[in-house]
């Protein structure tokens, strides 16, 4: 059905209807017998792309599925969402990326394109079938061990020469395991002392990112760093970016936003990996999004079951949800960042990153995906409100800035005054 939203501010910028023709294509002139879609008063940004969702099926459904991930992808703004490979089985084969493209297809609310594990079964020692999964019906591009980190030099290296074949990347879960081993679970400093929890610390992070800038160089491949979390991490992208080094890097909203002294409740919550950082980090991810040292927002969303969750802090699961709550978190964390670069960070950049066709933009005769936001209204997250099946949302409590009003998908509406339209 064509479709006509009216009134929305388009990138924050001058006011003016969005047609939409019958095969959901973004058109100039008004289509025939459409249906309106008001936007009075709303901005209008292209459909949000998330470089980095934990979907957990297949494996593990207790806390997510492809569906209900996708649902929280369309009440968060988005149209399309990269599905990381640690589930149960791994994506290592063509044939599991195959299932979690259809099922995203199935569900029928975003793009769910799978992300290829770098490594079989993640587990760092040979390579996974990297060509077979980009030439499937999945067309993978972007290929990761996340929650590990491709940590063997020479597979990483080998990963990045494979993946300049079909223009692939390669996204690090920068986290040396000698320096951060598998107890450490906050931010090491000066609270991990006192509260007497094993450190991570930002060097953990920044050695990797130095070596693999080093390793793309060598290789003249790309390489993406994951959630982003120290000063030290930015500084190392910018120096590379400078060199003309084939790096791209993602900050998560809850690294531009919320800080280690959380932890002094010992609340589960707030574990993640790479663990909160201290203000000062905190400060520099948010200068490195607006000056493009970081290139995009991904919301690292970790939907956990509430026994994988619910426990001591050094036992409890790390990870915590994000899709529902990004954009407005990124408004409130990051005031200065304008709607064209909210745009920019959240849409066109990580389409781009992912080699994903037909997202980013709103030009014409590109499929309609839009989403359109109040960006004044101040909301209070309430978790139980969700629609993940998990309930691990650090937000919960907290006034946020701006919120999406409804979302278009493939010139669909899937969200209507912030209410799913089925399925
Ligand atoms: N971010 C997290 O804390 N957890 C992620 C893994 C990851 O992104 O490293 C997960 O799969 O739960
Ligand atoms: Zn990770
Ligand atoms: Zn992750």
């Amino acid at each position: 059905m064509a479709l006509v939203i009216t009134g929305a501010s388009v990138l924050g910028e001058k006011t003016a209807d969005l047609y939409v023709d019958d095969a959901g294509r973004l058109v100039d002139e008004p289509p025939a017998g459409a249906q309106t879609l008001d936007a009075d008063g709303l901005v209008a940004l292209p459909g949000l792309v998330d470089l980095h969702t934990h979907l957990r099926e297949p494996g593990r459904e207790d806390a997510e599925t492809i569906l209900t991930g996708s649902r929280a992808a369309a009440i968060g703004g988005y149209a399309a969402v990269l599905a990381m490979a640690n589930t149960s089985p791994v994506t290592d084969t063509a044939e599991a990326a195959l299932r979690v493209f259809d099922l995203g297809r199935e569900a029928g609310l975003v793009d769910v394109q799978p992300v290829g594990a770098v490594t079989k079964g993640l587990a760092g020692a040979e390579l996974a079938e990297l060509g077979l999964m980009a030439r499937s019906r999945a067309r993978v591009r972007v290929f990761s061990d996340d929650g590990k980190c491709v940590h063997d030099a020479r597979v990483m290296r080998r990963a990045l020469e494979y993946v300049k074949a079909f223009g692939g990347v390669v996204s690090q879960h920068a986290q040396d395991p000698t320096l951060a081993g598998p107890t450490a679970c906050c931010h090491e400093g000066e609270i991990s002392g006192r509260l007497g929890l094993p450190g991570w610390p930002g060097i953990a992070e920044e050695v990797i990112v130095a070596r693999d800038v080093m390793l793309a160089r060598h290789t003249a491949s790309r390489v993406h760093i994951a959630h982003v979390s120290t000063a030290g991490s930015v500084e190392m992208v910018r120096w590379a970016k400078a060199q003309g080094i084939g790096v791209t890097a993602e900050v998560t909203p809850h690294h531009l936003l919320l800080t280690t002294d959380l932890l002094e409740g010992f609340d589960p919550t707030y574990k993640v990996n790479p663990p909160l950082r201290p203000a000062e980090d905190v400060e520099a991810l948010r200068a490195a999004l607006l000056d493009g040292t970081i290139d995009a927002v991904a919301t690292d969303h970790a939907p956990h079951a509430r026994h994988d969750k619910e426990h001591a802090f050094v036992d409890a699961a790390f990870g915590m949800l994000g899709l529902e709550t990004a954009l407005a978190v990124v408004r409130t964390a990051v005031p200065d960042l304008g709607w064209a670069d909210v745009a920019r960070v959240m849409s066109a950049n990580p389409a781009r990153i992912a080699g994903l066709a037909g997202h980013g933009s709103l030009d014409v005769g590109t499929p309609a995906h839009v989403v359109l936001v109040d960006p004044t209204a101040s909301v209070t997250v309430d978790r139980d409100a969700s629609v993940s099946l998990s309930r691990n949302n650090p937000w919960h409590g907290r006034s946020l800035t701006s919120r999406v009003v409804h979302t278009v998908y493939a010139g669909r509406v899937t969200v209507r005054d912030g209410v799913l339209v089925a399925p």
